[in-house]
């Protein structure tokens, strides 16, 4: 049996202590070796059930002790350029939560550090390229089963923010999965963005404007709007319908069982994206280990992190403006090649 790949999980709050159960109990060839956050007691109570896993809190004492062969980040976003540009210097394969970070200069700073290092380590958490309905619509595209893509129209809905959950989050924490989601589709980059904000509800918190709606453009005229409401109280729903020339097809809708019980029918709503997308992470999280194992990535890249930071960016002055904002992407180094892959192996 091969040796473990030894990861380090830095930051240990619902992402992060989602992925270490996930990276204990139920991906293979993996173990986590050491946990990092700021908040001491929380990476002790990380690491307490998991044999030989060690808590710190910075992640420099785990790079200068070679004590792993990999790292999982899962602080907030606008930590995450911070936390990754040592990571790269050491050349240890990563896993970044989304966003790669909230804008476009930043974003730019590890894809230099990257091409720097002439190799791809860092894959980020669009995790719903591992989802099997994200990955069918993708292939129906491709393969043109009904025809020319017309149109999509994605639903991101979830039930409150956390505090602190502000009005350009919105864009750069869940807007931005809906960006790369419309690259995954397509294959195409996107080039403007458009938000349009109407009646708020009283549920969001002050500062917030919920819901709002974004409309994009792709490099071939494909239009994809994208209704984004985080404070919708009932549950998580994320769903996407696209219009083809013969047919419309729906992903992400309601999920069984379909229950008739007790004077009521339906089913059950999804409470967050912990279960709405669980195979999703955990296939996410297995085709990153499996890469990182041979020394790279098994996902969305670096430059998918660049180019959806570059939609965000564009998404949070469209927010300000109203207008339609062109998207300004750089030219794209060699080593993420031509178009916009699936970028995922399983
Ligand atoms: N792919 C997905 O669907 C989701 C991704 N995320 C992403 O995961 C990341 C983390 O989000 P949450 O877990 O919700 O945040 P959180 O606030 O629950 O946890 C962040 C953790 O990072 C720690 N931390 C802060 N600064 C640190 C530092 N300098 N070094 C080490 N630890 C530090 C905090 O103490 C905290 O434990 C974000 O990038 C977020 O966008 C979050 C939710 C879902
Ligand atoms: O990434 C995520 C959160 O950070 C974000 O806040 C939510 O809106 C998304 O649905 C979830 O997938």
């Amino acid at each position: 049996m091969n040796t473990p790949l030894r990861v380090a999980v830095v930051g240990a709050g619902r992402m992060g202590a989602d992925h270490i159960e996930r990276l204990h109990r139920r991906i293979n060839g993996a173990e986590v070796a050491a946990v990092v956050d700021i908040d001491k007691p929380r990476a002790e109570a990380a690491v307490a059930h998991i044999p030989g896993a060690v808590a710190y809190t910075d992640l420099q004492e785990v790079l200068d002790r070679d004590a792993v062969d990999a790292v999982l980040i899962a602080t907030p976003g606008f930590l995450h350029e911070q936390v990754l540009l040592p990571v790269i210097e050491h050349g240890l394969p990563t896993l970044c939560e989304k966003p790669l970070t909230p804008d476009a200069e930043s974003s730019w700073h590890v894809v230099q550090a990257e091409v720097a290092a002439g190799r791809q380590l860092v894959q980020v958490g669009f995790m719903r390229r591992f989802d099997a309905g994200y990955q069918s619509l993708r292939r129906m595209i491709e393969e043109k089963t009904y025809g020319e893509l017309l149109t999509l129209h994605h639903q991101h809905r979830n039930p409150t923010t956390p505090a602190g959950f502000t009005n350009e989050m919105i864009i750069n924490d869940s807007v931005v999965h809906e960006f790369d989601a419309v690259r995954f589709f397509t294959g195409e980059e996107i080039t403007s963005v458009q938000v349009r904000i109407g009646r708020s509800t009283r549920n969001a918190p002050a500062g917030q404007r919920d819901p709002q709606l974004v409309l994009l453009e792709t490099e071939s005229g494909i239009l994809a709007q994208v209704e984004v409401y985080v404070n919708a109280q009932f549950g998580y729903q994320v769903a996407t319908q696209a219009s083809f020339e013969t047919g419309i097809v729906g992903i992400g809708g309601d999920q069984e069982p379909y229950v008739r019980t007790a004077g009521t029918w339906g089913g059950l709503v999804t409470p967050g994206f912990e279960e709405r997308f669980v195979e999703a992470y955990d296939r996410e999280i297995q085709s990153w280990v499996d890469a990182a194992a041979r020394g790279g990535i098994g996902g969305p890249s670096a430059w998918d992190g660049y180019a959806t930071a570059a939609c965000c960016e564009a998404g949070v002055r469209a927010q300000a403006s109203g207008e339609i904002v062109p998207v300004q992407l750089q030219p794209k180094p060699e080593l993420y090649g031509a178009g916009v892959p699936a970028g995922a192996t399983r």
